[in-house]
């Protein structure tokens, strides 16, 4: 999966990953609107909501960009049917042979995640019959239980070619509590890229790992650190758009072959259209909004690495 991920950015010169984060509130009031008055205002009412606003941003971005993010917690707070979006989503993407990151932030004891791991990226036993349950290609893992946590998931992947980003430095405002603590005089975020360098070594795709690290456009100085700790890990950067990070702060994120890192942004493309810049094109029109701040995020990307070569 990791060589499909970096040939579709090579093919899209769009190393972007469009996040499904799909609040209610981010949704228009007309997909609601149907949405209730076909199955009420119910958890099943919210969840169809969701798939329909899904739909229409993958409609209208699917060509430009070559990956998607949905994030669980967002459909999982409605319960079954949100976890049937989920699902729906997930294949829909898959339809339109888009790379699947399920943001799903698991790991636990290694029984557990096995569980995981066969859920997601894996198959489960169902007497003489094997399924796939949720089926994405890549997932985000959690290693705060060391390598008994992550090595279930390694091991899917090996035998399903899928992938994994692993949190290495996340974006967000207290990541340095705990991450940026030293150990041995060195931060615990560089010691976790060097253990994702080594699980990753195992792993090769044509030129990349296909065991990744998630590192937040809001701390470029140690995404700097981090992609020479990592040089053949993929870097899927979260924190672009509505967290503050920009273009021009990402350059370091990537390797010198233009490749090495995916940026997501989730609010910033699906709720484009409440922001000034694309108001006028209308909350009817919302999945236009998000086309064109796809159009804009590769641009700032893209212009940030060519001014780099
Ligand atoms: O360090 C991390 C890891 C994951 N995330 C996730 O990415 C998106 C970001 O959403 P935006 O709307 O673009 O801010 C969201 O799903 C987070 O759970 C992250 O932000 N930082």
């Amino acid at each position: 999966m990791i060589n499909k991920l970096t040939e579709k950015i090579r093919k899209t010169h769009a190393p972007i990953v469009v996040g499904l984060d799909p609040m209610l509130n981010y949704i228009p009031k007309h997909i609601q609107e149907a949405a209730f008055k076909a199955c009420g205002e119910t958890l099943e009412g919210a969840a169809e909501a969701i798939w329909q606003f899904n739909k229409e941003i993958v409609d209208a971005t699917y060509d430009l960009i070559p990956a998607v993010k949905p994030q669980i917690a967002m459909y999982e707070q409605f319960g079954i049917p949100g976890l049937m979006a989920f699902k729906r989503t997930v294949d829909y993407c898959k339809e339109k042979d888009l790379v699947v990151i399920g943001d799903i932030k698991r790991g636990d004891i290694g029984s557990t995640s096995a569980a995981y791991a066969a859920g997601h990226i894996g198959k489960v036993q169902v007497g003489s019959k094997e399924y796939a349950g949720f089926d994405e290609d890549f997932v985000t893992v959690n290693p705060y239980l060391g390598s008994d946590g992550v090595n279930p998931f390694i091991d899917v992947c090996k035998k399903e070619k899928k992938g994994l980003f692993i949190l290495v430095k996340t974006s967000n405002p207290s990541s340095g509590e705990f991450q940026d603590q030293l150990v041995n005089g060195r931060p615990l975020y560089e010691l976790v890229g060097e253990k994702v360098a080594e699980w990753g070594q195992e792993c090769m795709g044509d030129t990349y790992s296909y065991i990744g690290a998630v590192v937040g456009a809001t701390y470029p100085e140690m995404g700097k650190i981090l992609r020479r700790i990592m040089p053949k890990a993929y870097i899927l950067v979260p924190g672009y758009g509505a967290q503050g990070g920009q273009g021009k702060d990402l350059v370091h994120f990537f390797n010198e072959d233009g490749l090495g890192a995916i940026v997501n942004s989730s609010r910033g493309i699906i709720a484009a259209y409440k922001q000034e810049k694309y108001a006028q094109i209308g909350e009817a029109n919302f999945a236009d909004a998000s086309r064109k701040a796809v159009e804009d995020m590769i641009a700032d990307i893209d212009g940030t690495l060519q001014a780099a070569k």
